[in-house]
């Protein structure tokens, strides 16, 4: 069972690259990366994330040689439309929308029912957040996304309670974080790890696959959970302790991790 570690206790994987490559060399390993944060640096406005030539040069080749997917609180179309390369899965929205070459794709059904929750949710929040200056809606299929990183220091309290003060009448609709954003989800057992076991099984035929997931934020803990037969990296630090098992500093050193598979 993986435990929690403060993530500055945890190894560095670039340290322990030769380590980390001699077990590669004997379980190939599926790939999962998150997105914002790990191939994309974090910025102010989200519409203006990107990924940099080289990462995804680097993603491309490692495609070539290992089963990849993306692993994204975005929606399933934006990260796809981001990275931008058509030969590798994507878990959006938190992984409740899921897609992959061939025209895969697997959608969750409960998350499906309660579409008209999030645009009766959505209309509402936009309407009482209007008294907050800064305050950013990003509607992703299964999930909405309200960022506050342009909100003012002493406004942030009133933002949450707003948003808090709302969800507790929607029982059906579960309130999440992440970095400078507050993430409505649907209240259904499901997140980036279980897609990511979702994922195991359509991308190997192995019943435990190795596997290797890169992430930075809170909502990747579900998945460093999950890898049990695998390696979690947490890329800089969130405010949690985690259940990653090494750590890198930076995207650079994401790039340097990834191409020592290659
Ligand atoms: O799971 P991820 O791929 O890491 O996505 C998590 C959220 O990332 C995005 O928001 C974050 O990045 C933005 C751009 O750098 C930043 O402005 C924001 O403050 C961060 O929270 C994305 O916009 C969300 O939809 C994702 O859920």
């Amino acid at each position: 069972m993986k435990t929690l570690q403060d993530p500055k206790q945890l190894d560095s994987a670039i340290e322990n690259l030769e380590e980390l490559q001699s077990k590669f060399s004997k379980n190939k390993p599926l790939i999962f990366l998150d997105f914002d944060g790990t191939l994309a640096p974090i910025v102010e406005n989200h519409e203006d994330a990107g990924m940099d030539d080289e990462t995804r040069k680097i993603v491309k080749k490692l495609s070539q040689k290992y089963a990849i997917a993306v692993v994204s609180g975005r929606g399933l179309s934006d990260v796809r439309d981001k990275v931008g390369l058509t030969d590798i899965y994507y878990a959006g929205s938190h992984g409740f929308e899921i897609a992959g070459p061939n025209n895969f794709e697997k959608d969750n059904e409960e998350a499906e029912k309660m579409l008209p929750v999030f645009n009766e949710i959505e209309e509402i929040l936009q309407q009482k957040l209007r008294v907050i200056d800064g305050v950013r809606f990003e509607r992703k299929k299964f999930t909405l996304a309200i960022h506050y990183r342009q909100v003012a220091e002493d406004k942030i309290s009133e933002f949450h309670e707003i948003i808090e003060n709302e969800i507790q009448n929607y029982p059906k609709l579960h309130k999440g974080d992440g970095k400078k954003v507050v993430e409505i989800k649907p209240n259904i057992d499901w997140h980036k790890g279980k897609a990511v076991n979702f994922l195991r099984k359509e991308l190997s035929e192995e019943e435990n696959p190795f596997s290797i997931y890169l992430g930075d934020d809170t909502t990747d803990e579900d998945a460093f959970r999950e890898m049990e037969n695998g390696i979690g990296i947490l890329v800089g630090e969130h405010a949690d302790d985690s259940y990653a098992d090494y750590r890198v500093e930076n995207i650079e050193e994401v790039k340097q991790f990834l191409n020592s598979l290659l």
